[in-house]
């Protein structure tokens, strides 16, 4: 039996937390290969590493004094190495990074430390080696993961090393630099390994005890998700369950390989399971999980007979691909069209675009909604079952709630609802409580 365990910044915020881990990886030799996060927050007002080093880069780039941010990136370090008790050399390891703290430093680099820091940190508290993610993890030109070079690399390397740790979210660019993944990206790097390695598992250890039907930050106690497909978590990931980066499934899923969500503070909880075969789910509710997130925009458009004008469509979506605009969702009528974005994408260039689609495709009409929130109710049981979108619509109804899109994919997996921001968490609490009366 294999297992590679990820454990994410909740797991490593401090040395009380590192021994735990350690207590976890200690108990259960399948678990070979160690992926570890930079320290996360110890309490909700605490700050996360990556941020501090991501703020730490902006003030090298505006040459803003950056001497307090650093010391509180070493102070967190330095309070580490001693709750640990360990010797190791984390003055020589700051003064290789101070070094290089000059205006051309990359901010791939410096953000990769907190991971890089940790797993070492971690490796000399367990006795087992530190496998740097730059030798085992490489990238192509266009950013993403070549898949060939780390297969081939990252198998000879590991099955060398014996036990390993491993720093997540970073590897080598085609040129030779850092690079890292998207924020929260550890989970990807947790999950390339246990495809490259064959893992019979991969064990995600976080702060909760599994991925849950909401995010417990807006509903008290939440039901834990027993098992859940790798489709279905996927699309909660994406619109914002973040306990598992959404781009950790395809690795894994490809293999087979299982993902276990489990709780650092709470080993012994059975978490969830991350499965591919809807069978086998260890469920009969009809929908999963709600997740969801906060700024889109929605551009609307309208024009009589649109539906008869061919090549309408397209040609909206040459204006996106003009400003390189990528686009959520496009719910249509019979001569209403909308465009969901995320705020992200559109990085001021709303107006150019407004007035390119104006040009382009004359609409009648064109209206433009921000501060738009989606929400997802996600589920395979959903298209066997009647009935589940009277009841979101009716609890969202019943609560004064105004819906201004709606989406269901062909798979009937979900049903996207847009509203306005300031309703987001009263939706979610209403949809929620509909399905567990
Ligand atoms: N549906 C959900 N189920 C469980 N946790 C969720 C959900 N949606 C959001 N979360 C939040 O995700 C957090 C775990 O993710 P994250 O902070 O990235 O963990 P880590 O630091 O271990 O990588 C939880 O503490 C919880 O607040
Ligand atoms: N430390 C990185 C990568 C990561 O995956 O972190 P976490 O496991 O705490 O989500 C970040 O904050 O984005």
């Amino acid at each position: 039996m294999l297992k590679v365990a990820k454990f994410g910044g909740s797991s490593s915020a401090s040395g009380e937390q590192l021994k735990k881990v350690a207590d976890i990886i200690k108990s259960d030799l399948d678990k070979k290969y160690i992926v570890v996060s930079a320290p996360g927050k110890r309490f909700g007002e605490d700050n996360k590493i990556t941020d501090l080093l991501y703020l730490c880069h902006a003030h090298i780039t505006y040459s803003v004094p950056f001497d307090q941010v650093y010391k509180m990136i070493v102070d967190r370090y330095s309070e580490i190495v001693k709750d640990l008790g360990i010797e190791f050399d984390l003055d020589g390891e700051l003064n290789e990074i101070k070094e290089k703290l000059g205006k051309n430093i990359s901010v791939d680099y410096l953000v990769s430390r907190g991971e890089y820091l940790n797993a070492k940190i971690l490796a000399k508290y367990l006795g087992y080696k530190f496998v740097d993610a730059k030798d085992i993890v490489f990238f192509k030109m266009d950013g993403t993961l070549d898949e060939e070079k780390t297969s081939v690399v990252m198998r000879k390397v590991l099955n060398q090393a014996g036990n390993a740790v491993i720093p997540g979210f970073y590897g080598t660019g085609a040129l030779g630099d850092i690079k890292t993944f998207s924020r929260g990206g550890s989970d990807i790097t947790g999950a390339i390994v246990s495809m490259v390695m064959d893992a019979d598992v991969y064990e995600n250890w976080t702060d909760v005890s599994g991925f849950m039907m909401a995010d417990p930050r807006i509903i008290d106690n939440p039901k834990r998700i027993r098992s859940i497909t790798y489709r279905e978590l996927r699309e909660l990931s994406y619109m914002g369950a973040k306990v598992l980066h959404d781009e950790a499934i395809y690795p894994v899923r490809n293999a087979n390989i299982p993902i276990n969500i489990k709780n650092t503070n709470n080993p012994e909880d059975p978490g969830t399971m991350i499965i591919n075969e809807r069978e086998k789910l260890d469920t009969d509710l009809p929908i999963t999980g709600i997740a969801g997130r906060k700024d889109f925009t929605v551009i609307g458009l309208q024009k009589f007979y649109m539906n008869s004008e061919v090549g309408f469509v397209r040609k909206l979506l040459s204006t996106l691909e003009m400003f390189d605009i990528t686009f959520e969702h496009i719910p249509s009528g019979i001569d209403t069209v909308s465009i969901v974005i995320d705020n992200e994408n559109l990085n001021g260039k709303l107006e150019k675009l407004l007035s390119e689609i104006e040009r382009v495709c004359k609409p009648d009409a064109l209206n433009v909604y921000k501060n738009i929130a989606l929400l997802a109710v996600v589920g395979q049981n959903m298209a066997f079952t009647t009935g589940v979108s009277a009841k979101i619509f009716n609890s969202l109804g019943e609560n004064d709630i105004n819906i201004r899109m709606i989406d269901q994919g062909s798979s009937e997996m979900n049903i996207i609802v847009g509203v306005a921001e300031k309703d987001f968490e009263k939706a979610i609490k209403s949809i929620y409580a509909a399905f567990n009366k």
